[in-house]
């Protein structure tokens, strides 16, 4: 179908379809994406942290057991066990100092032997760790400090401690691209190697957390902002740039498809208003003088760019659209507005032929349609003849019947158009009350050719007359074939042999022209006989 007009772009959702439709492979991928990402990152940040926790615990398990050694040590005079306190941190990897306490003052330490200094259990998380901010020796350097008292005794025992660097190594190596904390008490320690007051925030990415069962302490892991998508990101770059492709595709196919159906619907909808759609003539002679007896009407579309368009260019979807019924109509008062200033130049019962389809036998609209016809010419001066194609097909339901027998009772006459080529010719003349059968131009071919196709034609103009139905043959070439149709009483004939369609100027011209026709009244006369 012919294009043309472009139209101010609307956002309506035919806009935005084809947007939603590329952007939907996109949005599916990577919510898979995403969600795989998520649960890897997740499952990572938790074995970090576990192992991070169990480093730890390795740790912990060190200081403990120097201070359960030291354990029964505790209330003995310092010089006695200032020797024991430094075995423990020589035979213990990660143990920096021992010391015992007795009536909760430290009194003893492997660095410095006698000394004192309060010690305060409620700083200890269960009375058991401490993550502190360093001490006297190492002031501001991270510590953690493991205590046990004896069993009997509250106020006695025995505290060892680790350096701070042994768990920012573990912080480092083990969860190197995780924002990892131990977390102790009111304190916490990250990668910075500081030790913090209160919880430690929240990572923004697939934040976990390792308790330990063993000591009071627990690991927080996590990714910061933007990991995810950075994981993507490398991860994906095939999978992300081929549905970027797929996006733009589907898009550009959806958006195609709309613009064709739409573009095509739009399209007829501007002619209509425009006006462009205009009727052709074809005669059709009756038998013995030949005279025009009648016309078939012939939609043409008069296109701004594309000059001239074919019926079978845009009928087909015209009718689809159900678009044809309004386009009917137009071509119905054009023919009317063209024909009915030289109504005289008709001879009574002349024949005006017009293509029906399915659609028009919907409601009984047909009616008003054929009634506004009609009322154009002097009474009886046209026969008006629906042509009845079965492209589609037509039920006879109780609205089509009664819009048939309100048409018969108008005078209006039904044709069964193409006869013969369809599946349902038959069911039609059953069905419906037609008048007359228009014989399809390929039997009309066929004549002088095979003696089969030739019986087929046959039968159809017996069948007819033994009907009682007029017959009309469609698509005569040839004197051959006229000679034929003339010798077998077809009634009227069509084809290039008479007339080829024709514009209304042209065919009120050819009209005036026929022997025993009145002439045109002057200034009256069709542009073609003016100019
Ligand atoms: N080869 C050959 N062809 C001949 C000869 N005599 C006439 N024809 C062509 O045969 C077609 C006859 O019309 P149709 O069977 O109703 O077939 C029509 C009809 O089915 C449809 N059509 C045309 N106008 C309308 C309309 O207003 N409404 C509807 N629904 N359909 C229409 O489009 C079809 C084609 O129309 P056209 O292109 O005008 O083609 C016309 C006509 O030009 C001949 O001797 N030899």
């Amino acid at each position: 179908m012919p294009l043309t007009a472009k139209r101010p772009t609307r956002w309506s959702w035919r806009a935005l379809l084809p947007w939603g439709v590329g952007v939907l492979p996109l949005l599916c991928g990577l919510a898979v994406m995403r969600w795989q990402t998520e649960q890897e990152l997740q499952a990572s940040s938790l074995a970090t942290a576990r192992e991070v926790g169990v480093h730890v615990e390795a740790i912990l398990d060190s200081l403990s057991s120097a201070a359960h050694h030291l354990l029964p040590k505790a209330g003995l005079p310092c010089d006695e066990v200032q020797l024991a306190l430094r075995i423990e941190v020589t035979r213990n990897a990660f143990v920096r100092s021992t010391n015992l306490f007795d009536h909760d003052r430290l009194y003893c330490t492997s660095l410095f032997g006698d000394f004192d200094e309060p010690v305060n259990a409620s700083d200890y998380t269960n009375g058991q760790l401490w993550l502190m901010n360093g001490n006297s020796v190492t002031p501001g350097q991270a510590l953690l400090v493991y205590r046990v008292n004896q069993e009997s005794r509250g106020d006695r025992g025995a505290i060892t401690t680790v350096d701070g660097r042994h768990l920012l190594t573990a912080l480092h190596l083990i969860g190197a691209d995780n924002l990892v904390k131990v977390h102790v008490g009111n304190h916490w320690m990250g990668s910075d190697g500081q030790v913090h007051d209160g919880k430690p925030p929240l990572a923004a990415t697939a934040a976990t957390q390792y308790a330990s069962t063993r000591y009071p302490f627990d690991v927080h892991a996590g990714y910061e902002e933007g990991r995810q998508a950075a994981l993507m990101r490398s991860r994906y770059p095939a999978l992300l740039s081929l549905l970027l492709m797929l996006g733009l595709a589907a898009g550009a196919a959806c958006r195609w498809q709309i613009r064709r159906a739409s573009s095509s619907r739009g399209e007829l909808d501007r002619a209509l208003d425009a006006d462009e759609f205009v009727p052709y003539f074809q005669p059709v002679v009756r038998k013995g003088d030949y005279r025009w007896a009648g016309v078939e009407v012939l939609m043409r579309w008069q296109h701004p760019r594309e000059g001239l368009v074919r019926p079978d260019l845009f009928i087909p979807y015209a009718e689809h659209s159900g678009q044809i019924v309004a386009m009917t109509r137009a071509l119905m008062l054009h023919t009317a507005q063209a024909l009915a200033p030289h109504a005289a130049l008709l001879e009574d019962g002349f024949h005006v032929g017009i293509n029906i389809t399915a659609d028009h036998c919907r409601d009984l609209g047909l009616l008003d349609d054929c009634q506004t016809f009609l009322q154009h010419f002097p009474p009886g001066r046209v026969v008006l003849t629906l042509e009845l194609t079965e492209r589609k097909l037509i039920e006879p339901t109780p609205v089509t019947l009664e819009l048939f027998e309100k048409l018969h009772a108008m005078g209006v006459m039904i044709a069964l158009d193409d006869f013969g080529t369809g599946q349902s010719s038959l069911n039609y003349l059953r069905q419906f009350q037609v008048d007359y059968l228009k014989i399809d131009q390929s039997f009309v071919a066929m004549i002088g050719g095979d003696a089969l196709s030739q019986h087929i034609l046959d039968t159809i103009i017996e069948l007819s007359a033994k009907l009682g139905l007029g017959i009309v043959a469609e698509g005569v070439e040839t004197e051959v074939q006229r000679d034929y149709l003339a010798r077998h009483e077809v009634d009227f004939q069509q084809g290039y042999l008479f007339a080829r369609p024709m514009p209304a100027d042209e065919l009120l011209l050819a009209l005036a022209a026929q022997p025993g026709s009145p002439q045109l009244p002057p200034g009256n006369g069709p542009e073609i006989m003016r100019g």
